[in-house]
């Protein structure tokens, strides 16, 4: 494979690593590469996850829910990936996430955020508390980041198909924690994806550059006082690491870098002619040591950059800093209720593409459960909602969140996000139904991201029962009423809505009548 690189890529590697080093990069990519997973602690246990995996599985040392597994395993060929238990993750890549050091309550914003891998790693660490805010300016990968947050059952998330600079105003200083994985030249990602290196040219690196410059002053504009940014990339070159870095802390003198200790560090070497400019002040040059490198012949992963950036701000919001971000801390609880917060009901803007095109959603009065319905405002009647709710569900899962509606689609949305006026919203949080002629029609990313227990009405299959995949195939099923899961207290009638689960894991929702269940799962989301 060495064959293939581009020569001008390998010029600069060697004259940047020099040569012995660089004969040692250049050996890295005639080895095999890595394969992970990442276990979705926001659904399951990792203890628990370990107890039942199919998979020879062996710690990520710098992830703390990532798992190497081996090559020829097929994790993306298994029901547990379509109970959202986990997602297949190039080991380097979890790096930004975990350095991050989200905490249950954060506001974060993951700006570059399609597919979604970082993103699902983020709010498994929220565990369903404070506000993930998602966006990606390319409308096409915008669909599997949805998909993917839907699967690992985000309550939490907000998804925006923006330009940053439109953010701005709605979200000036808001964000307590703000992942930047650029778009780059991908040079880390050749062992990978060998098509990357048909795509590199010397002048990519240099719009690369260009862009993310302007993502960092822009999540700089956004980030509270205190809060941190991790800038990320998956290429070698200094333009777009070392450089960015550089020239970010000489504009911003209220940044600094937090250093990471667990990996290679940073390059100030590198930031030399041709490649680099040469006349940053000291201050920055020295800060890009504590900036990280992650090389392929050094790690069992790809070639990665990370910089952990601290804005000056008050002692509370600092704390933590400096040793904290070498700790990888693990969460394995399940999701918890945050405070009670005002459960505001909002409806009314009738686009079936959530776009707040300057009017948004209208405000009403009223909370949907014991406070009332829908505002007077509302064009759309809640009671088909409620009535599921009553019927469906044990627990209150929306409580927490502000019930929106837009047209016929209802939403929970986080209740302390700003109005997001103007921007291009894909989803304005978990995507609860449609209410359609007097009737409510559940959505699978509801039943995603229900746990068994919250469902008042549930089918649990066994991982070894030929009809856990004939549901993933789509297929109806001859389910005998006594298999129905119910509190007979509560619900005595088996007919109707059921959350189907498989060894206890949500997968989507059936229809049971007379001994047979209707199968609702989407077709996009078909077993094939
Ligand atoms: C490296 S990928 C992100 C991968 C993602 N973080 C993950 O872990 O799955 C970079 C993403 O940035 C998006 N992008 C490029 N320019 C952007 C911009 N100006 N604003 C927002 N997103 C942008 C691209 O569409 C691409 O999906």
């Amino acid at each position: 494979m060495t064959k293939q690189l581009p020569p001008l890529f390998r010029d600069k590697m060697m004259d940047l690593l020099g040569e012995e080093e660089f004969e040692q990069f250049l050996a890295s990519y005639d080895q095999a590469r890595s394969f992970g997973l990442r276990v979705n602690t926001g659904k399951i246990a990792k203890a628990d996850f370990l107890d039942k995996s199919p998979f020879v599985l062996e710690p990520v040392p710098w992830a703390s829910e990532g798992f190497y597994y081996e090559e020829g395993e097929r994790p993306g060929k298994h029901p547990y990936y379509h109970a959202g238990l986990y997602y297949i993750q190039e080991p380097s890549a979890m790096a930004p996430a975990e350095l991050l050091q989200v905490q249950p309550g954060d506001k974060v914003l993951d700006l570059c955020a399609a597919p979604g891998g970082k993103s699902t790693q983020i709010a498994a660490k929220l565990q369903g508390e404070g506000v993930l805010v998602v966006n990606d300016n390319h409308s096409d990968r915008v669909k599997a980041l949805v998909k993917n947050l839907e699967i690992f059952g985000v309550r939490n998330a907000v998804v925006l198909n923006e330009r940053p600079e439109r953010m701005l105003n709605v979200f000036q200083s808001y964000f307590d924690k703000i992942l930047i994985d650029a778009p780059c030249s991908g040079e880390g990602m050749f062992r990978k994806e060998e098509d990357m290196m048909l795509q590199w040219e010397r002048h990519t690196v240099q719009e690369f550059a260009g862009m993310q410059r302007e993502l960092l002053g822009q999540a700089a504009q956004m980030l509270a006082p205190g809060g941190t940014i991790v800038y990320s990339t998956c290429t070698f070159s200094p333009e777009e690491n070392e450089a960015q870095i550089a020239e970010f802390l000489d504009r911003h003198p209220a940044f600094e870098v937090v250093p990471i200790e667990r990996f290679e560090s940073g390059r100030p070497d590198f930031l030399r002619e041709p490649w680099c400019e040469e006349d940053y002040s000291t201050r920055s040059r020295e800060a890009v040591a504590g900036t990280a490198r992650l090389w392929p012949h050094r790690l069992r992963g790809e070639g990665h950059y990370v910089a952990v950036l601290r804005k000056a701000g008050d002692a509370g919001a600092e704390a933590g800093a400096g040793a904290a971000v070498n700790a990888v801390a693990g969460r394995d609880a399940g999701l918890k209720a945050s405070a009670k917060r005002d459960a505001g009901l909002r409806a009314g803007a009738d686009a079936d593409f959530v776009s707040a095109s300057g009017a948004g959603p209208r405000s009403g009065r009223d909370a949907l459960r014991g406070k009332g319905r829908a505002g007077t405002d509302s064009r759309v009647s809640l009671e088909p909602l409620q009535a599921f709710e009553d019927e469906l569900l044990r627990s209150e899962p929306f409580a927490d969140l502000r019930l929106v509606c837009y047209g016929e689609h209802a939403y929970a949305s986080p209740a302390s996000l700003p109005e997001l006026h103007g921007l291009k919203v894909v989803r304005p949080g978990w995507y609860i139904g449609a209410l359609h002629r007097g009737r409510f029609e559940p959505s699978h990313a509801l039943a995603m991201g229900l746990r068994m227990l919250e469902a008042k009405r549930a089918l649990s299959l066994d991982l070894s029962d030929e009809r856990a995949l004939r549901y993933l195939k789509g297929e109806t099923l001859e389910v005998a009423e006594s298999e129905i899961i119910r509190d007979p207290e509560v619900t005595k009638a088996a007919k109707g809505y059921c959350l189907v689960c498989i060894d206890g894991h949500p997968v989507g929702w059936g229809k049971w009548l007379d001994g047979m269940l209707k199968n609702e799962y989407p077709p996009g989301w078909r077993w094939t």
